[in-house]
């Protein structure tokens, strides 16, 4: 088939590249012609296993082309694919400017018949919308051409991008037309030969799908966070309680992770849009609401360790940062956790080391040279002379350190560990003054 997808970012070259790769004709177009250069000599903008090979590949076989011209990927796919940004406007709804911007641009450009198909998460009603914004554009034209409009959120997690593309759990596709459905049917059923996995309901609940599933998570996550605190109080271990009820088949052992704080790009905006899509028809999601609060403040709990253990003014003090994506396998800052600490430290007087596998360059760009944050050439580099470890992001590689070099390195074997990384027992072999979440060390 011959596919359009605009908005080349995460999810857009993600999903080009997986629908080249079972033999489409795919043609990314982006706004942004720094990217759209890079792409086009198989430089990847983002840093997201497997990817690389699968976007070289595709360009080399001339299944996967990358433009900036607007009328040529009007032109150039059956189905069109929006998946440009839906980021948090000031009052956290979705900013949907970047969506009917693409939908105009369609509008102005295609041809024929197309069929509109949206990837972006976007607030319940914008299917709507986006039918207008192109239907608008074409009586402009005096044109009477006909076209369809789905929606079909994307799932995928960063890190682990192109395998949930390529085997997804399931396939939601909202559409309010048979022929559309089955357009969808024939796109995705290289990726369902083992079993069904498309979804097909209608276009309304498809987008009211990927923010329950967002939130959803997002509340799992928050509420474990919240028992981690009540354990740490009681003497009771999280890790042990969530053992204890993931083995429950109704709740299961995924996302039930205590930590220091959801972050990312999607989480945060998402719990905050579908708020305020409630608001805005006259609902409040309580849950949701106090789902955003405890994460605020457990993004607070690495830096509250910190001051009860070495005081609130931290001047002077050194600190050796492991992780600074918002979680492994990805390089992205995006609302990271990180960000958070970095700067709490710095506001009581203290200085950072940080080490990350991927978001080295990503740190610097968003921080510059700010002499306050240093950055080290590898994990055990980074804890140089500094009065502690900190973990904020549970990268494989910082699972089994050599602790005995780990103790040459700090001024004093102290870890606080965002991400429950080590068993305290261990640790307190090891000499290790050790504060996890919500175990007792
Ligand atoms: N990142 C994820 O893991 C993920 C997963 C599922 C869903 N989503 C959703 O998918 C959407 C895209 O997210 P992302 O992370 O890929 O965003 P991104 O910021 O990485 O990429 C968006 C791209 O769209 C481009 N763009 C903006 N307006 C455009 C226009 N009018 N024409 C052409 N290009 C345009 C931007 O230049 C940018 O390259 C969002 O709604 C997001 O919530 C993201
Ligand atoms: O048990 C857990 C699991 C995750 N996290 C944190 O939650 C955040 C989000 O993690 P994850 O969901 O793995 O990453 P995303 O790439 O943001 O993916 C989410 O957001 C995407 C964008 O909407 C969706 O497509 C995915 O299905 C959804 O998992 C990260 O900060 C994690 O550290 C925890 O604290 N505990």
């Amino acid at each position: 088939m011959q596919i359009s997808v605009i908005g080349t970012g995460y999810v857009g070259l993600v999903t080009g590249a997986c629908l080249a790769e079972v033999g489409n004709d795919v043609l990314c177009m982006d706004l942004d012609a720094h990217k759209i250069n890079r792409l086009k000599q198989g430089d990847i903008p983002i840093y997201e296993p497997g990817l690389d090979d699968i976007v070289k590949r595709n360009i080399a076989a001339g299944r996967l082309r990358f433009t900036t011209d607007v009328v040529e990927s009007a032109s150039h796919g059956a189905i069109q694919f929006i998946a440009v940004g839906t980021p948090p406007d000031e009052d956290g709804s979705a900013d949907m400017q970047y969506v009917i911007a693409a939908a105009r641009a369609i509008g102005q450009s295609m041809q024929e018949y197309k069929v509109i198909v949206d990837k972006s998460t976007v607030p319940v009603g914008t299917a709507e919308k986006v039918r207008a914004a192109i239907q608008e554009e074409l009586s402009k034209r005096g044109s009477k051409l006909k076209f369809n409009v789905a929606s079909n959120p994307e799932f995928l997690k960063e890190g682990a991008a192109v395998d949930d593309f390529m085997r997804p759990d399931r396939i939601v596709v909202g559409v309010d037309d048979e022929r559309t459905a089955n357009l969808m049917r024939a796109l995705y059923a290289p990726f369902q030969r083992n079993h069904e996995r498309l979804i097909v309901m209608d276009i309304k609940s498809a987008e009211l799908t990927k923010y329950a599933a967002n939130a959803m998570l997002a509340t799992r996550i928050s509420f474990m966070n919240e028992l981690a605190m009540l354990a740490e109080k009681m003497g009771a271990d999280i890790e042990q309680v969530r053992h204890g009820i993931g083995s429950d088949p109704r709740i299961g052992y995924h996302f039930l992770y205590a930590g220091c704080g959801y972050g990312g790009s999607c989480f945060p905006k998402d719990v905050q849009a579908l708020q305020r899509t409630a608001n805005e028809c006259g609902r409040e999601l309580k849950i949701l609401g106090a789902v955003e609060a405890a994460n605020e403040s457990q993004k607070k709990v690495l830096i509250a360790k910190i001051a009860a253990r070495f005081g609130n003014d931290l001047t002077g003090r050194h600190f050796a940062l492991w992780g600074l994506a918002f979680k492994p396998n990805t390089d992205d800052m995006r609302d990271a956790p990180s960000r958070v600490l970095i700067k709490d430290l710095w506001e009581r007087g203290a200085t950072v080391t940080a080490y990350d596998p991927a978001a080295m360059h990503e740190a610097r760009r968003i921080f510059g040279n700010d002499p306050r944050l240093m950055v080290a050439d590898s994990s055990m580099a980074a804890l140089e002379d500094a009065d502690a470890l900190v973990i904020v992001t549970e990268w494989k590689a910082f699972r089994s350190p050599d602790f005995a070099a780990m103790k040459s390195k700090l001024k004093a074997p102290i870890i606080f560990d965002g991400r429950n990384l080590y068993e305290p027992r261990d640790l307190r072999a090891e000499g290790i003054e050790y504060f996890p979440i919500g175990r007792s060390a």
